[in-house]
C-alpha cells in the first residue's frame, strides 16, 4: 500500500520526502503535491520481465487507490527509459512464463492507460517496443535529446495488437500511426516531437521531471471525478475491446512468438545487441 508512503519522514530529495523502494520500482510521492514520481529499476534497460511488469501494475493500483494526484514515469538508467519486454523471456521461451508475461503487461496497460489521474512518462533515454507502450499509455512524455522512441515489432516479425495500436492512434494521426506502424520505425527525439510522438524535450532527467511536474499542475484546477469519467469516456472502448477479448490476444502474441521466422529473428537479434560490445 502506498497510505505508508505517506507518513512525515526527513526529506530526501528536493520537494519529494516520501520514498519507498521495491528492487523493480521505486516510488517518491510528493507530500505537498501528491504526485508520485515511479522509478523504473530494472538494469540494466528495464527489460520487462513479469515481476517488473506486477511490480509497476501494484505501484499503479496503490496510487489508484491513495487518490493519487499524478504520476511521474522515470528510469534509474542513465540513458534507457524502457528497451520494451525482456527478449530473453520471448526467445525459447517457457511456454507458462511467456503467457505470464502477456498477461501482466495486458494488466499493466489496463491500469496505466486508464488510470484515473493525470499521468506522465519521463524519458531520460530510450523507449523502445513496450517502453514505448509504456509511455503512449501515459497522457504527456518529455524526452531528452539523442534518444530514441517507437514500435519496432513488424521488425521483429510480431504484429502489435489492437490495444497498442490504440494507444498510438491516441497520439498520432492515422497516417503517422501507419508509417510508424507498417515500417516498425524508431524515431530520435527531435523526429519524435515533430510527429507528436512526445510532447515536449528537455535537456536533461530533472528537466523531464520538472516539466511532467508542471504539466500535471495544469489539473490542478481540474475536479478529479470529471477528470476520470472524461478519460474512461475517451480510453474505455480500447480498454473494453481488449478485457473482452483477452484470451484471444494472448494466443495471437504467444503465436506470433512461437513462430519459427520470429525465434530466428529474435536469435540474430539477441547476437548484434551482445556483439555490439565487440
Ligand atoms: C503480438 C504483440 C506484439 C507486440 C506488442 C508489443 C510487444 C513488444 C515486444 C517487445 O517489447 S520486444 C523488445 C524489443 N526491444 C528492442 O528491440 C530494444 C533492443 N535494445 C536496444 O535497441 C538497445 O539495447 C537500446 C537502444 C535500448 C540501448 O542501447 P545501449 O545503451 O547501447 O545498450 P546495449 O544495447 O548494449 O544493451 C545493454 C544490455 O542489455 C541487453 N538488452 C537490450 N535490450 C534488451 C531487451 N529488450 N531485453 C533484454 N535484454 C536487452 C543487451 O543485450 C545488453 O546485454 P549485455 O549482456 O551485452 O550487456
Amino acid at each position: 500500500m502506498i497510505s505508508f508512503l505517506m507518513r512525515r519522514t526527513i526529506p530526501r530529495c528536493r520537494a519529494y520526502s516520501s520514498q519507498t523502494t521495491s528492487e523493480l520500482t521505486k516510488v517518491e510521492v510528493n507530500e505537498k503535491t501528491g504526485v508520485a514520481v515511479v522509478t523504473l529499476n530494472r538494469p540494466p534497460v528495464n527489460g520487462l520481465n513479469v515481476a517488473a511488469l506486477r511490480s509497476l501494475e501494484k505501484v499503479i493500483g496503490d496510487l489508484e487507490t491513495n487518490k493519487c494526484k499524478g504520476l511521474i514515469l522515470s528510469s534509474s538508467s542513465k540513458n534507457i527509459f524502457c528497451a520494451g519486454l525482456d527478449l530473453t523471456e520471448i526467445y525459447k521461451p517457457d511456454q507458462e512464463k511467456l503467457k505470464s508475461l502477456w498477461t501482466a503487461f495486458q494488466d499493466l496497460w489496463i491500469k496505466l492507460y486508464g488510470a484515473s489521474f493525470p499521468t506522465t512518462a519521463a524519458l531520460n533515454g530510450h523507449a523502445i517496443a513496450g517502453g514505448c507502450v509504456l509511455a503512449l499509455s501515459c497522457d504527456y512524455r518529455v524526452m531528452v535529446p539523442n534518444s530514441s522512441i517507437g514500435l519496432n515489432e513488424t521488425e521483429l516479425g510480431i504484429s502489435p495488437t489492437a490495444w497498442i495500436i490504440a494507444s498510438m492512434q491516441n497520439v498520432l494521426s492515422k497516417r503517422s500511426v501507419e508509417l510508424a506502424l507498417l515500417q516498425g520505425r524508431i524515431y530520435k527525439t527531435n523526429q519524435a516531437l515533430e510527429i507528436g510522438l512526445i510532447d515536449e524535450i528537455a535537456n536533461d532527467k530533472d528537466e523531464t521531471i520538472k516539466k511532467c511536474e508542471e504539466f500535471i499542475a495544469k489539473y490542478s484546477r481540474v475536479q478529479s471525478l470529471a477528470f476520470s469519467l472524461t478519460k474512461r469516456e475517451l480510453r474505455g472502448k480500447a480498454i473494453s475491446e481488449l478485457t473482452s477479448n483477452r484470451q484471444g490476444d494472448l494466443q495471437f502474441f504467444v503465436d506470433s512468438i512461437n513462430n519459427p521466422s520470429v525465434q530466428k529473428f529474435l536469435e540474430k537479434y539477441l547476437q548484434s545487441l551482445k556483439s555490439k560490445k565487440n
